[in-house]
């Protein structure tokens, strides 16, 4: 699992919350004023239905390099992460290493769904479709004994 060694590097950071607040994103007609005119950051009013569509080829192109957006993908959703990979409470390589691309297992595998709802909501840019995983999913085991045939 070579994407779980990503982050592990980064010290835990301080100045979390205080991102958070920030309020610099919402303005009145729901929609951020932030450098990217085309597709700025979403009000946290506007429900993920009715998000702006941003082709799948487009997304691809935010992968964070040569000074692009940093934008990843959870569950169709598109994340804009360029400020908030530095205040990441699991560092910012793990964000990083995910730029343009779909990331849905790998978050729910550590994170919950207050995780996403509190912090991934103000981060939210549009909706996609067709941004395939890198990464094959492993299987999850719950238990590897059977409840009658346990060897004791
Ligand atoms: C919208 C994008 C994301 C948001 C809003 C987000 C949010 C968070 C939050 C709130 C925490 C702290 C959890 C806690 O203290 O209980 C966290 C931790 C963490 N996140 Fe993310 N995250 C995002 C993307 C990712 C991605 C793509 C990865 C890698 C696949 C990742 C890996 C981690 C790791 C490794 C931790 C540390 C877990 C620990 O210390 O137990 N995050 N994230």
């Amino acid at each position: 699992m070579g994407w779980m060694t990503l982050g592990s590097q980064q010290p835990p950071r301080t100045d979390y919350e205080q991102f958070l607040r920030r309020d610099d994103a919402v303005k009145a007609g729901g929609v951020a004023q932030v450098e990217d005119v085309e597709y700025p950051i979403c009000s946290k009013d506007i429900q993920n239905v009715d998000l702006p569509i941003i082709p799948a080829e487009t997304v691809k192109l935010r992968d964070g390099k040569k000074g692009s957006k940093l934008w990843i993908v959870i569950d169709e959703i598109v994340y804009d992460c360029s400020d908030f990979t530095r205040v990441h409470p699991g560092g910012d390589n793990v964000i990083q290493s995910f730029g343009g691309q779909n990331c849905s297992w790998q978050f729910w595998r550590i994170h919950s769904r207050k995780h996403l709802v509190e912090s991934g909501t103000a981060l939210r840019v549009g909706k996609t479709k067709g941004i395939g995983n890198r990464f094959k999913e492993p299987k999850k085991y719950i238990g590897l004994r059977t409840l009658d045939n346990d060897g004791w």
